[in-house]
C-alpha cells in the first residue's frame, strides 16, 4: 500500500501545461525530493497533492483513501488528519503559544493530546521555548514548530514546499534533517519541493520535465 498516490494528472493554467498525465507513488516512510526551477511547477503540484487545488483531472490517494470529489469541509478534515503539510512560510498562529500551536490540529479534531504535542516540541529542541509565542521566537524556531505541528496528527505523507526557503544554510539543513527524522520515526513519506539541490544532496529526487516527474 501506497501512503501517496497520484495517476494521471493534468493540469493548466490557462495555456500553460504544468503537467501531463503525471503518475507518482510513495510508499510509507519513502523520502523523495521534487526538485525544478523557479516556475517549473513544484508548488502547483504541492497544492494538486493536498487537495487544496481541485483535481481538474487524475486520481489522488492519501494512503488507502482516494481523495476524489468531496465537500470543503470533508476535504479538509481528512487532510487533517492524513497530511502534514510545511510551507516557506510557517502559518503558525500568533495569538498562541509554540506548544499550543503543535496541539492546534488536535484541538480542531476534539481528541488534543498534549503529551504527545510536547514530545515533538522537545523533539526539535524546543522545550525551553514552549510557551513562546511565534513572533517571539527566531524564524529557524518557527520552522521547528512548524515541523512538529505538520507531525502532531501522525499523517501517512507530509508535503512541504520549500521549507527551508527563508533560512540560512546551518538552519535549512537543521529543519531539513528534523523533518526527516520526525517523519521516519513516525512512518510518514515525505515529498519535499525545493529549488535547492545542495540541501536535498543524497536524496532520491523527482525533476519535473515536460510534465512529468522523472529520476527517483
Ligand atoms: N494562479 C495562477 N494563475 C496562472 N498562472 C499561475 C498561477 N499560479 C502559478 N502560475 C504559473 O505556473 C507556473 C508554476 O508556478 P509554481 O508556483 O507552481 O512554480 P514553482 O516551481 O513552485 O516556482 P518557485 O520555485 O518560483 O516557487 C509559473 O509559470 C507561474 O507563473
Amino acid at each position: 500500500m501506497w501512503a501517496l498516490k497520484a495517476e494521471g494528472l493534468t493540469f493548466r493554467y490557462g495555456e500553460l501545461e504544468l503537467f501531463r498525465d503525471l503518475d507518482l507513488e510513495l510508499e510509507p516512510g519513502a523520502v523523495r525530493a521534487v526538485l525544478g526551477p523557479s516556475g517549473s511547477g513544484k508548488t502547483t503540484l504541492v497544492h494538486l497533492l493536498a487537495g487544496i487545488l481541485p483535481l481538474p483531472s487524475g486520481r489522488l490517494w492519501w494512503g488507502e483513501v482516494e481523495v476524489g470529489r468531496r465537500s470543503e469541509e470533508e476535504l479538509a478534515r481528512l487532510r487533517r488528519e492524513r497530511v502534514g503539510l510545511v510551507f516557506q512560510h510557517h502559518y503558525l498562529l500568533d495569538e498562541l503559544t509554540a506548544l499550543e500551536n503543535v496541539l492546534v490540529p488536535g484541538m480542531i479534531a476534539g481528541r488534543p493530546d498534549p503529551g504527545w504535542a510536547r514530545r515533538l516540541i522537545e523533539r526539535v529542541g524546543l522545550a525551553a521555548h514552549a510557551h513562546q509565542r511565534p513572533d517571539t521566537l527566531s524564524g529557524g524556531e518557527r520552522q521547528r514548530v512548524a515541523v512538529a505541528r505538520a507531525l502532531y496528527p501522525r499523517p501517512r505523507v507530509v508535503l512541504a514546499d520549500e521549507p527551508t526557503g527563508a533560512l540560512d544554510r546551518a538552519n535549512a539543513r537543521r529543519v531539513k534533517d528534523l523533518l526527516l527524522e520526525l517523519a521516519g520515526e513516525n512512518g510518514a513519506a515525505v515529498l519535499l519541493a525545493t529549488h535547492d539541490e545542495a540541501l536535498v544532496q543524497g536524496l532520491p529526487a523527482w525533476r519535473i520535465e515536460d510534465g512529468r516527474l522523472v529520476g527517483g
